[in-house]
């Protein structure tokens, strides 16, 4: 197989890994300890395989590979989370979980993908769907076992409800597909799990930052990245306020 879009590569990637961790979930019962392990283990070394053949030339960060230095001075970066959402990954009736592929080029990310096996769709950088109308309470999606402290507080503030999901991938693409107006996160984080889905909320028109409003930024010595906000326009200007009001 070749392909020359990159784009289209992140897609075709991304939704093959998924294949195989739906197969790997449904014909195979398995404790969930192994579950998880089997599935970040068997999606890491498809993505890895197929990017050292497809663009031998290009580095790699994925969560579950060697971190190799050469990527701080590689010119083009694909930046993976092989399963994004491990946990709901591993209960068998959850669909918040993800794969996510990105790839950054000189100094930015240029194109992505974000697939949701559970639920069908895998969502890239290249054409996202348009935004739905946003109904008058807005949804804040926040971690199923990690929210932030603050989370509360925000929610108060701009008479939000929160509500709860795996995956950043999974809560990334809840917003773009309309099911949610935000995406709040803080306490921990790695690059891979962000990039793919921010270059795809991005390309759709939504708000993506460090929760003080700052860049976020990819492709460093290191790819700890602890807090995101992504969310609909119209909301970052109040959320950001709310977010520095509460944080503390
Ligand atoms: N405090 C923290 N420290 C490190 N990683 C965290 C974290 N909170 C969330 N994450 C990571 O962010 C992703 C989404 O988390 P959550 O579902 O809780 O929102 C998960 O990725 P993985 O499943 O790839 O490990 C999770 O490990
Ligand atoms: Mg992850």
């Amino acid at each position: 197989m070749t392909c020359d879009s990159d784009v289209e590569l992140a897609r075709l990637l991304a939704t093959h890994a998924g294949v195989i961790l739906l197969r790997l979930r449904t014909r195979r019962p398995v404790p969930a300890s192994r579950l998880k392990a089997e599935g970040d283990r068997r999606s890491h070394d498809f993505l890895a395989a197929a990017l050292a053949k497809l663009r031998p030339g290009d580095a790699v960060l994925s969560e579950e590979g060697t971190d190799d230095e050469a990527r701080l001075t590689a010119r083009r970066v694909w930046i993976v989370d092989p399963l994004d959402g491990t946990r709901e990954y591993s209960e068998i009736d959850r669909d918040d979980w993800a794969i996510h592929v990105a790839l950054w080029e000189d100094g930015e990310l240029a194109a992505g993908a974000v697939a949701l096996p559970g639920l069908g769709p895998t969502l890239s950088s290249e054409n996202p769907p348009a935004l739905r109308p946003a109904p008058a309470r807005p949804r804040i999606l926040v971690s199923r076992s990690r929210p932030p402290a603050y989370a509360e507080a925000v929610a108060e503030k701009l008479d939000a409800e929160l509500v709860p999901m795996g995956s950043a991938g999974a809560k990334a693409m809840a917003v773009l597909r309309g099911q949610a107006e935000a995406y709040l996160h803080d306490g921990g984080q790695y690059e891979w799990d962000s990039a793919a889905p921010v270059v795809v909320a991005r390309a759709a028109g939504l708000h993506t930052s460090r929760v003080d409003g700052s860049p976020l930024s990819y492709n460093r010595p290191n790819p700890y990245q602890p807090d995101l906000l992504i969310c609909r326009p119209e909301l970052s200007e109040p959320l950001l306020a709310a977010i520095a009001a509460s944080r503390g």
